[in-house]
């Protein structure tokens, strides 16, 4: 009896003394902390988790509004975290991102959303630029062009299959459909292996769910990042045991398909005839062939099975929905806005008498369907709240004022690409024209879709080529009509990607005669 008496004291003392801790650190936070100044909700001010916590889970993915509702209150700079600032405001982004700014990835941030080590993941800015360099030649301008027959071939498989639901009169689901189209050119690319998402029904296979199921876990592991930090510093086996989420079971499929790659890349060919009778299972993946080879890039050493998984789940993961959802909001507002359907429509006839005559060369050089393409891109930033980076050792000066080292400075895509200063009073509005008026030039830099600096995105050459290659082929190609889409079902949340809530977008399509 005694011995329970002492522990439930000792726990009463705990309690206290962590409830006395959490206010003194409050009050300090509040009121004595440097970012003290900023304005913004005071939970946020407490405390990250609960503030995290409350507008994106009990309010389901809503904080990125709320900030924006802020922003229009107090101005360019709010504070979002005790130790984190969210900076609003087109000209700081441009110098947080030029060349030779030391701003680096916020680790607490990427080490929880990300494999870390990764192109994406890694921090660390010399690390990352040796993995960078490692990777260039499988997304270069130079392999994109190699990549162009295949990503039309896919294009075309997509397509007829697209006439065939025609043929039935049965509505297209763009939603998934350009999602096995994605993934179906990325999984070739890293893994020298297609999914083969185009021909499964409903576009849905197990690939698809993996990568899906990830997204509902983002904000957990942010809020939460003590929890996330505890089960990556398990033995995997454990990790796996006691948090069994799928991606998880991606990565296991991902270390056989490697294995399986490198076997048959390797394996000894020693006649024709052997050659001839082997059956080709993967075609040649760059992206393998250059994380395995130590002369790669100087400094490079080469990955284990567990970390090459890594490598392609978050290649996998960042070449999937943002292009996809890209492609999805583009067909929407382009049937939506009948002059837009009709300008781009017409630009293509023009450029293409048939429908042989397509080629991604030459659709982007189109400027109506560029403009199209570009204001998809700032319309709908597929990454939109989410891109954390930390101040520099020798600390920095935001409006006059010194921020201490490793504050967080964070910058929201979707709040940038429709800051009124350079996007104007229509900047809510899908308006392709603005891409082609006389003074649009500077608008490529301000455009924070594909971040900038040294940290852009990677995959930038391959977004545009599927994405002019698939638009200008289903628009040249065919007619396309909305089918019971509003933009209710258009409507998305912030789970540190756009994530469609709705129904989202359904097309009935007929065949153009050429
Ligand atoms: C329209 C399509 C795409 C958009 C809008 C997009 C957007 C972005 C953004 C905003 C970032 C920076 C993220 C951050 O700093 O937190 C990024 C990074 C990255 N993206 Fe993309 N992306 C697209 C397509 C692709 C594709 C097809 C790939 C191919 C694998 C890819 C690979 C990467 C990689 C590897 C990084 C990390 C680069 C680094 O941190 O150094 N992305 N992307």
């Amino acid at each position: 009896m005694e011995g329970i008496r002492q522990t439930a004291l000792g726990l009463l003392k705990v309690g206290v003394a962590y409830i006395v801790f959490w206010m003194l650190r409050a009050t300090y936070r509040l009121f004595f902390h440097p970012l003290a100044r900023y304005p913004g909700s005071r939970l946020a001010a407490v405390s990250k988790p609960w503030y995290e916590w409350y507008w994106n889970f009990h309010h389901n993915g809503m904080m990125l509004f709320e900030i924006e509702r802020l922003h229009k209150l107090h101005g360019p700079v709010v504070r979002i975290a005790p130790n984190e600032l969210n900076v609003n405001d087109p000209e700081i982004f441009q110098e947080m991102t030029k060349v030779g700014s030391q701003f680096i990835k916020d680790p607490s941030f990427y080490h929880v959303v990300t494999f870390p080590g990764t192109s994406i993941g890694e921090t660390d800015p010399s690390r990352s630029r040796i993995r960078r360099q490692v990777l260039a030649p499988a997304f270069s301008p130079a392999r994109v062009q190699e990549l162009i027959p295949m990503v039309k071939e896919k294009v075309d498989r997509l397509l007829a299959g697209f006439l065939e639901s025609s043929n039935r009169s049965d509505p297209i689901d763009i939603f998934m459909s350009m999602k096995a189209f994605a993934l179906d050119v990325i999984s070739e690319i890293v893994l020298g292996k297609e999914f083969g998402c185009i021909e499964a029904p409903g576009y849905k296979n197990q690939f698809v769910e993996y990568l899906h199921s990830n997204f509902d876990l983002g904000w957990m592991a942010t809020a939460f990042p003590n929890l996330t930090g505890f089960s990556l510093s398990l033995p995997e086996w454990l990790s796996a045991a006691l948090f069994p989420i799928p991606i998880m079971d991606l990565k296991k499929k991902c270390v056989h398909l490697v294995d399986d790659y490198l076997r048959e890349r390797d394996a000894p060919r020693v006649g024709v005839s052997d050659v001839a009778s082997k059956k080709i299972e993967f075609n040649k993946s760059v992206v393998i062939d250059t994380l395995v080879d130590p002369t790669s890039a100087k400094d490079h050493s080469v990955l284990n099975g567990s970390q090459l998984a890594d490598e392609i789940i978050m290649l996998l993961s960042a070449g999937t929905d943002t292009t996809s959802d890209v492609i999805m909001v583009c067909i929407y507002q382009s049937i939506k806005n009948a002059s837009v359907h009709k300008k781009l429509t017409e630009e293509l006839a023009a450029a293409f008498p048939t429908h042989a005559d397509i080629t991604y060369d030459k659709a982007r050089k189109l400027p109506y369907l560029t403009a199209v393409i570009k204001e998809s891109l700032r319309y709908s930033n597929p990454i939109p709240s989410k891109a954390p980076r930390m101040v520099p050792q020798e600390g920095w000066t935001l409006y006059g004022h010194k921020i201490p080292a490793k504050t967080v400075i964070n910058t929201s895509s979707y709040l940038l690409n429709r800051h009124p200063s350079i996007w104007g009073q229509d900047a809510y509005d899908f308006h392709p024209e603005r891409w082609l008026d006389s003074n649009a030039a500077h608008l490529d830099k301000y455009m924070t879709s594909f971040y900038r600096g040294s940290r852009q995105c990677l995959g930038k050459d391959l977004a545009f080529c599927e994405m002019y290659t698939l638009l200008a082929n289903l628009f040249r190609q065919f007619e396309l009509e909305m089918y019971n889409t509003t933009d209710d079902d258009m409507k998305w949340i912030d789970l540190l990607v756009t994530y469609f809530v709705g129904s989202k977008l359904h097309v009935k399509i007929k065949k153009r005669v050429d």
